[in-house]
């Protein structure tokens, strides 16, 4: 009896010594567990806190977390009781990470939902690999490039305001016409992505629907895609991956929801290339072409061209690689969000869109590129929608080695350097650090173009495009931002000198699935707004 009480509590005090020995090495060269974070009587002992993020709206917990503990803080990770993920919003340390994109890549759970989206293309490569494809990919994102794109975008913009405007006179009701605007957005950010970077029309802003377009299918695989988001099973499902990578690949039904999407564009990307590719190689043959000229710098030429035999310049990717980063042109979807949350934004502030309005119609119906360039109040407007409604809410890094982030704000006891080990889990929310009263003043949560037009001390904002990381920050930041501006100038100001958007008081929740979106009544693109003649 007494020989067992011994072995037992010799056993106790083993267990006891390995824990507190695991502890001692695992905080020996990291600062993390010094760091402030919220109670752990408030997390799942199975899903830490971050049950409680997916339970809210986007990215609402972290922001009320980073104001109680400050721009670096820890909360409890699912997967495993013992991991803490950080949760970076301080300026610098995000800035650190972002500037080097090489030691700082994306988490082993982000990737798998990357690549059933998007393939393997530049949103998803790391290294030796992101190098190349971003050097292939840049020249078709240059200043040069998105101005040729100008008439394609009028074009397509002035086919919304058309179909907009008609569906208002055939409105029943003399109060105007009742849309739930994503559709209308997304047919016409689809349409400019396709001519601009495929040389390929969807037909997407058709009159007539067809339901087996592929522009019909594409909409409607990438509406299941958010409402699959939404479920208890998304949440589920990193878990699962991240147990058993190969899931990622598995006919289930959130892997293969987010594999739709792609699999249409690669069904489209793949009749595109063959076109492409046959028309290239009877240039070369006749040696007409040595490199893409002016008008031909549409992403699937520059891809192509670079495949060329004899042409090493930047080297070359392989079929599927193309095919890969023909969706990662899938931008049309953030363009989509941010002009969506805009216009709901501008319906519900009336006094804001008057002078909009006022502002685009002082310069009559000549929207010329030098014009819109003119346009300050616009301009305002463009960046207030992209700071309070960042498409992508969020990102998450995992440094390759032990590394030193320099912190802004001091921590207690830890100072101003924080010392993490390799493959630290990092979550960095955009959307906290680009409405956060530190660097945004005490309105920093409503929607106020006018702040755009005071003198502002940058210092006290973040890094990146305009001191918002909406487009993220440093090498890896947004290739489509110029692009991406642009057409939500033109598209806005096209739409605002003949339409006038108003409120119909819906709930509208933000939520991530898998970017951010706007939810009414459970479900994503259902944000209706009530549309009148100017
Ligand atoms: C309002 C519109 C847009 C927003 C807010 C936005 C935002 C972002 C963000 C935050 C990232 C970094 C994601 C991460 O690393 O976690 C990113 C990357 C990227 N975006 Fe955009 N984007 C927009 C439009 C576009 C457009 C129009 C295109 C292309 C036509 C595009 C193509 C890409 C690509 C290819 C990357 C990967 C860049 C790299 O890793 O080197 N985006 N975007």
């Amino acid at each position: 009896m007494h020989q067992s009480l011994y072995a037992v509590t010799v056993l106790a005090l083993c267990v006891v010594l390995c824990i507190v020995f695991v502890k001692y090495w695992v905080a020996k060269d990291s600062d993390v567990h010094r760091l402030p974070g919220p109670s752990p009587s408030i997390a799942s002992w199975l899903w830490g806190h971050e049950l409680l993020v997916f339970q809210h709206a986007a990215a609402q917990m972290h922001s009320i977390w980073a104001r109680s503990f400050g721009g670096m803080y820890k909360s409890r990770a699912r997967y495993s009781i013992r991991t803490f993920q950080i949760i970076a919003t301080d300026h610098a340390a995000v800035h650190h990470i972002f500037a080097n994109s090489d030691l700082y890549v994306k988490s082993a759970v982000f990737r798998p939902l990357i690549m059933n989206i998007l393939g393997k293309g530049l949103v998803w490569a790391e290294g030796e690999d992101w190098h190349q494809q971003r050097k292939i990919l840049s020249p078709a994102f240059s200043p040069e490039s998105v101005k040729e794109m100008i008439p394609t975008i009028y074009e397509c913009a002035e086919r919304l305001e058309r179909n907009l405007s008609n569906l208002i006179l055939d409105s029943a009701s003399k109060d105007g016409q009742t849309l739930k605007i994503e559709h209308y957005l997304s047919a016409c950010t689809l349409e400019v992505i396709g001519m601009v970077g495929l040389s390929h029309s969807f037909s997407a802003q058709s009159t007539e629907p067809n339901p087996d377009s592929d522009a019909a299918q594409i909409h409607a695989s990438w509406e299941d895609l958010i409402d699959m988001g939404l479920r208890p099973l998304a949440f589920l499902a990193p878990l699962i991956v991240r147990a058993i990578p190969a899931l990622a690949w598995a006919p289930l039904p959130l892997p293969h929801s987010q594999g739709a999407v792609k699999r249409i564009v690669d069904r489209i990307g793949q009749k595109i290339i063959d076109r492409e590719r046959g028309e290239l190689k009877d240039k070369y043959a006749n040696q007409e072409e040595t490199a893409p000229t002016s008008g031909s710098r549409d992403i699937i030429s520059l891809l192509l061209h670079a495949k060329q035999p004899g042409n090493d310049a930047h080297g070359a990717l392989t079929d599927t690689q193309i095919l890969d980063n023909v969706f990662s042109l899938a931008g049309h979807e953030t363009t989509t969000t941010t002009l969506t949350f805009t216009l709901w934004e501008l319906a519900r502030q009336p006094a804001i869109q008057d002078r909009l309005r006022a502002e685009v119609l002082s310069h009559g119906r000549n929207l010329s590129y030098d014009n819109i360039q003119k346009l300050k109040f616009l301009d305002a407007t463009v960046k207030e929608g992209l700071r309070l409604h960042p498409a992508s809410g969020q990102t998450e890094r995992v440094p390759l080695q032990d590394d030193l982030i320099p912190l802004s704000t001091p921590v207690d006891g830890i100072g101003a350097t924080l010392r993490i080990k390799k493959g630290q889990l990092i979550h960095i929310p955009f959307l906290s650090l680009n409405t956060s009263p530190h660097a945004w003043g005490p309105n920093a949560s409503v929607f106020d173009p006018g702040r755009w037009l005071e003198e502002s001390d940058p210092a006290s904002r973040p890094h990146g495009w305009s001191g918002l990381l909406s487009f993220l920050d440093g090498p890896r930041n947004c290739i489509g931002w110029r692009l991406a501006v642009l057409e939500m100038k033109i598209i806005l100001a096209t739409l605002i000198r003949s339409i006038v958007f108003l409120d119909t008081g819906v709930v509208v929740e933000e939520k991530i699935s898998p970017g951010l979106q706007a939810i009414v009544g459970g479900k994503g693109r259902a944000l209706p707004l009530l549309l009148k003649a100017v």
